[in-house]
């Protein structure tokens, strides 16, 4: 599905417009802080009702106002499907959102989601590989919750479970009250664990493709690390037994702390560089490598997409050679030009970065939020 027409109304420093997009993408060029991410951003939230770059969604609204509307129309390229048209709102005051698909809202927000397929590219996913692990556990959790059957429901379950639990251990509660959230927990984490374990292997070689590739000849790999131990992940059994094991194994330390210790909120994702296992890209790689990673993961996430939605996912580039050398550069554009065929929506700051699709994508310009089309 392409994105064919776009609403903005009050969002960021975007001025409220109606636009129609070319079904092959197009490239929006401006100075800084005119608006380019924003831009970006608005088309993103329709796919995750969540700012990309995690801002919270009182954010999002235009300074001065109260509420911001954002609303796609998705039109398949060779019309085999119907339109659908999705729409976002939010509004300030009792901080509501409002999800509609063809103008309906759907029964819960969760069954909007992933209607728009896109996959955004941005020097900020950097974070995803640089930060602490919360950043890569956020970056499955979306993934998974897109792509998976059935993976939200498990997360959402694991999440009041681990609640409850926490406050129990926090308020000092008995342990019969702190372990009647035990299975709950168990069963929901191991799913959430399992899926995450299953989907690093089902992608890893893919990954260490195109890090190699874009890397110009190195390797990396990624492991699914959980916070128990087990040697097989996957198996949500294992992991559940596992589980078992490592709540039984740090009761103590859990009293003591007021907080559950281990399960999928304490799983971290590595990457190991130079063919060594034990050399991990966030403690040893360069700027270069870390960003490669990153680019890397996006690449699979798009991969995901065609799988398991069986759709072309819209690419939305962000200023992304920014940060590369030439020959990283040169090597992803060629990569996006082979595996990403369809809508690609870029923005840059000069018109001479505009190297995608062989330049032939349709300009647009921003100014102060105004974009000309
Ligand atoms: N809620 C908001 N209401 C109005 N303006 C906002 C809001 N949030 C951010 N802005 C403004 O949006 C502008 C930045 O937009 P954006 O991040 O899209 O810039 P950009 O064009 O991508 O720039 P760069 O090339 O520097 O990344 C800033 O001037 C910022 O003050």
């Amino acid at each position: 599905m392409r994105l064919t027409h776009l609403s903005i109304r009050r969002f960021r420093n975007l001025e409220s417009q109606e636009l129609d997009l070319p079904p092959e993408g197009v490239a929006l060029v401006g100075e800084n802080a005119q608006g380019k991410s924003n831009f970006l951003e608005a088309i993103y939230y329709l796919e995750t009702f969540r700012s990309f770059r995690g801002a919270r969604d009182d954010q999002l609204i235009a300074f001065g106002e109260e509420v911001f509307r954002v609303a796609g129309r998705l039109t398949s390229p060779d019309a085999s499907e119907p339109a659908v048209e999705v729409a976002a709102a939010f509004q300030r005051k009792g901080r509501k959102k409002k999800v509609t698909v063809d103008g309906a809202e759907p029964e819960r927000l969760s069954d909007g989601l992933g209607r728009l397929a896109a996959v955004i590219f941005s020097p900020s996913d950097v974070a995803i590989v640089n930060e602490g692990p919360s950043e890569r556990r956020r970056f499955l959790d979306i993934v998974l919750s897109l792509n998976v059957p059935g993976y939200l429901r498990s997360l959402q379950t694991y999440r009041q479970a681990l609640q409850q639990r926490n406050a129990a251990l926090k308020d000092g509660r008995s342990s019969a009250v702190v372990s009647v959230w035990d299975e709950p927990l168990v069963r929901s984490g191991a799913e959430v664990t399992a899926e995450r374990a299953r989907w690093i292997e089902s992608v890893s070689e893919e990954f260490t493709g195109y890090y190699t590739e874009v890397s110009g000849g190195q390797s990396a790999v990624p492991t699914y690390k959980p916070s128990v131990d087990t040697d097989r992940p996957t198996d949500a059994g294992a992991a559940a037994d596992a589980y078992r094991d490592g709540l039984a194994a740090v009761a103590d330390r859990e009293r003591r702390m007021g907080t559950t210790v281990v399960g999928p909120h304490r799983d971290e994702v590595t990457f190991a560089i130079e063919g060594d296992r034990d050399l991990d890209v966030r403690d040893y790689g360069s700027g270069g490598q870390r960003r490669t990673a990153a680019l890397a993961l996006r690449l699979v996430e798009a991969s995901t997409i065609r799988a398991a939605r069986g759709q072309e996912p819209i690419v939305l580039m962000d200023d992304v050679f920014a940060e590369l050398d030439e020959g990283r550069s040169e090597r992803i554009l060629q990569l996006i030009e082979r595996e990403e065929t369809g809508q690609v929506i870029l923005t840059v700051p000069k018109e001479s970065d505009v190297k995608v699709r062989r330049d032939a994508l349709p300009r647009w310009g921003i100014r102060d939020g105004r974009i000309l089309t």
